[in-house]
């Protein structure tokens, strides 16, 4: 956005006596005396407001403001200036934020202030980070008028190829989680914090049988190249995953090899986390391309089971005829709706963004609401279940470097007859180190098999005990 000679910034004041100093002082000195000017002048709020409008008038200097987010979009060209800023600037910055990636042997430096001043092609300019009260980022880019061909020109292009160049040179995968909605007014909150992504599964060690294992890296691989064929047929490029089992049976690990395969961040969105449907959208548009939004256990997320008008019984809309509009609206806003979830997955939000991939889990499909996992809705319905024998071989191959073994004939009868996770599974082969061999983690597993299935086979008689009780009542009261 470009604010041409309106000048509203506290620094409008600096610059302007800048101006004068620049000329008069040598480098390091002009620098000092720059920052002093800004923290006093900051200070000065009622100078620092009658200035402004004084010298918004007369001011050389001209300033350009970068948006997080434009018209609920993302602003890409505000990522790659942060990303500029927060590596390239550090040079020049005075506080600087030093951390170790695993994986690095050096520290990695950022910049760690709200102003930044840099030079190009010998002209200066500076930059400043604001946030506002509920929690987004704005970086202001101030100059010297004489300067504008450059900065317009050339200096911002360079800005955005340096940052995004960064980017793909530091590509890591983010793990992002919402920070409550309670906290987004405080300064330096955003919607959303981070850790750097490091999971090891992938779709080689996921223990699933091999052809839904396929038709899945199919459809992903299809959906990452998708991007001409989304646009042909005039859809957002956009794609719903619900993942249904019981606890146990690989659906987080399954997230975490989509990401891996695709090289997505994932966005873990706590919907207890917020308050209403409008909290929801500012949270969904802040995500950005590549990523998947996760929402796990949604059955258990909130209010999403059906708050929607037409399921409203007749008391419920009767009160709210007498009171006109407000009530309405009021509800509306209270909490996260289910309603409020399918308007992002289907409506205009969705296609405010690029390359996004929304995955639901449940442990019980049964208490969804049907309009949720209606088809078209989720691409695909996925079901992670009890652990089969291919899933078991490809579990013995990860933990125990086993292709056969005389037991296997035996864990494949038992994994027939028994309902098994393949956490449980896994578990069991994981006892393995270097003392205890193969052999004794494949006993071991048998064993539990067995102690498994006589567990089940007596809930399934007294399951059958309790029905036919049941029906032997019911005989003797009809005679
Ligand atoms: N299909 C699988 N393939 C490989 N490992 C698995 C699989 N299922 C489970 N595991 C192992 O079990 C652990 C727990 O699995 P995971 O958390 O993915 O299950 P879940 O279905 O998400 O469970 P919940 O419903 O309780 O969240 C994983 O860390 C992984 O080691």
């Amino acid at each position: 956005m470009m604010m041409g000679d309106t000048f509203g910034s506290s620094f409008a004041n600096l610059f302007f006596l800048c101006a004068t100093i620049q000329q008069i002082f040598p480098n390091d000195l002009k620098i000092a005396i720059n920052e002093f000017l800004i923290s006093t002048i900051q200070q000065l709020s009622f100078f620092q407001r009658f200035s402004d409008r004084f010298i918004n008038f007369f001011s050389p200097y001209v300033v350009i403001t970068f948006c997080e987010y434009e018209d609920y979009r993302y602003n890409h060209a505000f990522a790659a200036i942060e990303t500029y800023l927060g590596a390239k600037a550090t040079d020049k910055a005075k506080h600087l934020r030093a951390s170790q990636n695993k994986d690095s042997k050096g520290l990695v430096l950022k910049r760690d202030e709200t102003r930044v001043q840099d030079e190009y092609e010998g002209i200066r300019v500076w930059w400043e980070t604001e946030t506002d009260s509920i929690g987004f980022i704005t970086l202001k880019l101030t100059f010297h008028r004489r300067s504008r061909d450059i900065v317009t020109n050339s200096y911002i292009k360079y800005v955005v190829e340096e940052g995004k160049s960064i980017e793909d040179k530091n590509k890591k995968m983010k793990l992002f989680t919402n920070n409550p909605s309670s906290h987004w007014g405080s300064s330096k909150t955003s919607l959303w914090r981070y850790i750097d992504f490091e999971h090891p599964a992938n779709f080689d060690t996921l223990a699933l049988e091999p052809k839904k294992k396929e038709e899945i890296l199919n459809d992903l691989v299809a959906f990452s190249n998708g991007k001409d064929y989304y646009k042909k047929i005039g859809k957002a490029w956009k794609r719903g995953y619900l993942l249904y089992g019981p606890p146990g049976t690989g659906k987080s690990t399954m997230i975490a090899a989509m990401a891996n395969l695709l090289n997505y961040s994932i966005y873990d969105l706590e919907l207890t986390a917020i308050q209403n449907n409008s909290e929801l959208r500012k949270l969904l548009t802040a995500t950005s391309n590549k990523s998947i939004i996760v929402i796990e256990d949604i059955d258990c997320s909130l209010v999403l089971t059906g708050n929607r008008k037409k399921k409203e019984s007749y008391w419920t809309r009767l009160r709210k005829d007498g009171q006109q509009g407000e009530e309405e609206e009021e509800e509306d806003k209270s909490f996260v709706t289910l309603s409020g979830l399918l308007n992002f997955i289907d409506g205009i939000w969705s296609a405010c963004g690029q390359e996004r991939i929304i995955v639901f889990t449940t442990n019980h499909l049964a208490k969804l609401d049907p309009a949720l996992i209606r088809r078209g809705r989720m691409d695909m319905n996925i079901e992670l279940s009890y652990c089969t024998f291919e899933a078991f071989k490809i579990l013995a191959k990860n933990y125990l470097d086993l292709d056969s073994h005389p037991l296997f004939e035996k864990i494949e009868s038992l994994i027939k007859e028994t309902k098994i996770a393949p956490a449980d599974v896994a578990e069991k082969l994981m006892k393995k180190n270097r003392e205890i061999d193969a052999d004794e983690s494949l006993e071991d597993l048998v064993q539990a098999l067995e102690r498994r299935k006589m567990i089940q086979r007596d809930q399934v008689d007294e399951h059958k005990d309790k029905k036919s009780y049941k029906q032997l009542k019911a005989f003797r009261m009809l005679f």
